[in-house]
């Protein structure tokens, strides 16, 4: 058993006394609908959407609300980098450029949001939080479910994104089983990797992670998207953690077996082409990124030195590596 746990204050423990990391489920479950009514309907300026650019679950939101032309609809606040003892805190953008504070609820703490919706709620306060301002609760807290709520809810207020889905009912069978492993192996595989407090816990988890990375180098050697020629929700779930994966999880997570740049050269042409379609690069914040992870996890990194490298170019042009 790892003495670091027993130092730690509890919202900074990771790992469970066995070494291993267990991410939680997510407390707030509910669904916006477009039935008028439906306890949540779909109306303009109603919802808000609290995030991190740090956070790779709650990058796919804003992602999605970005593509689906959202950003007139739901509004958006941003924390500061930091989680720190009391969670993630608002700042200012002169405070912390990049952050935008709270004016929906005038919270110091994304916590305080959780337990307006909940006086006696238990669990951990993560982004991403999507608000509701009517009836001042938390509509959900799920990012796999906000992606999907914003697919398709809000749809009869964008003509010019109606009908534009990252979830085809066609597609949703393959979707849902890459989703799966992703999720498991590699979304979640760098935080199990990253904060195991055990040697066999990491060891338990490093090698399912290059081993899905390989995986999908072999599906993007044949396809341009991981479904295919179309881009799909499985993509952008996969694409936050790829463009953390170089120049965070690889030093940081401990995940240093490969890189990205050097030995995924169909990764990489997929993630340039992902960061060069419209509107995406906006969405990432690399010094965000990169200082909330070096400087948060002090267990791991205890003089919270930020290091130089960024990954690789994104905006570079595509050089097809297809078949190599
Ligand atoms: N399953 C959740 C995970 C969200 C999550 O773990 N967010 C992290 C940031 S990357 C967080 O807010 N952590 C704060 C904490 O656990 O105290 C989702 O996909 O929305």
């Amino acid at each position: 058993m790892s003495t670091l746990n027993k130092d730690q204050p509890e919202i900074l423990k990771w790992a469970s006394p066995d070494g291993e990391f267990r991410r939680k489920a997510s407390s707030f479950r509910n669904t916006i609908s477009k039935d008028p009514n439906a306890i949540y309907t779909a109306e303009k300026d109603r919802y808000h959407l609290y995030v991190s650019w740090a956070c790779p679950w709650a990058h796919r939101t804003v992602i999605v609300r970005s593509l689906k032309g959202l950003d007139n609809l739901i509004g958006l606040s941003v924390v500061s980098y930091i989680l720190g003892e009391k969670g993630w805190k608002f700042n200012t953008p002169e405070e912390t450029p990049g952050a935008i504070p709270d004016n929906v609820n005038n919270a110091q703490y994304l916590r305080e949001l959780y337990f307006k919706s909940d006086p006696n709620y238990g669990g951990r306060f993560t982004v991403p939080v999507l608000w509701d301002k009517k009836t001042q609760t938390i509509v959900n807290n799920e990012s796999s479910e906000i992606i999907r709520i914003f697919n398709d809810a809000f749809d009869d207020f964008t003509p010019e994104t109606k009908g534009v889905t990252y979830y085809p009912e066609n597609l949703r069978t393959q979707i849902d089983e890459i989703n799966e492993w992703v999720y498991d192996t590699v979304n979640n595989g760098v935080y199990k990797c990253g904060f195991a407090t055990t040697q066999e816990a990491y060891n338990r988890n490093i090698e399912p992670l290059f081993k899905s990375l390989d995986r999908l180098e072999g599906i993007l050697s044949k396809n341009e998207f991981l479904v295919g020629n179309t881009f799909t929700e499985a993509d952008i779930r996969l694409w936050t953690t790829i463009i953390r994966f170089d120049p965070v999880y690889h030093t940081h997570f401990k995940t240093n077996k490969k890189t990205i740049a050097h030995d995924y050269p169909n990764i990489l042409r997929w993630a340039r082409q992902i960061y060069q379609m419209p509107k995406i690069s906006d969405t990432v914040n690399m010094y965000h990124i990169k200082h909330h992870y070096f400087e948060s996890h002090k267990q791991i990194n205890p003089t919270g030195i930020v290091p130089i490298n960024n990954g690789p170019d994104l905006a570079q042009p595509i050089i097809e590596s297809k078949n190599v």
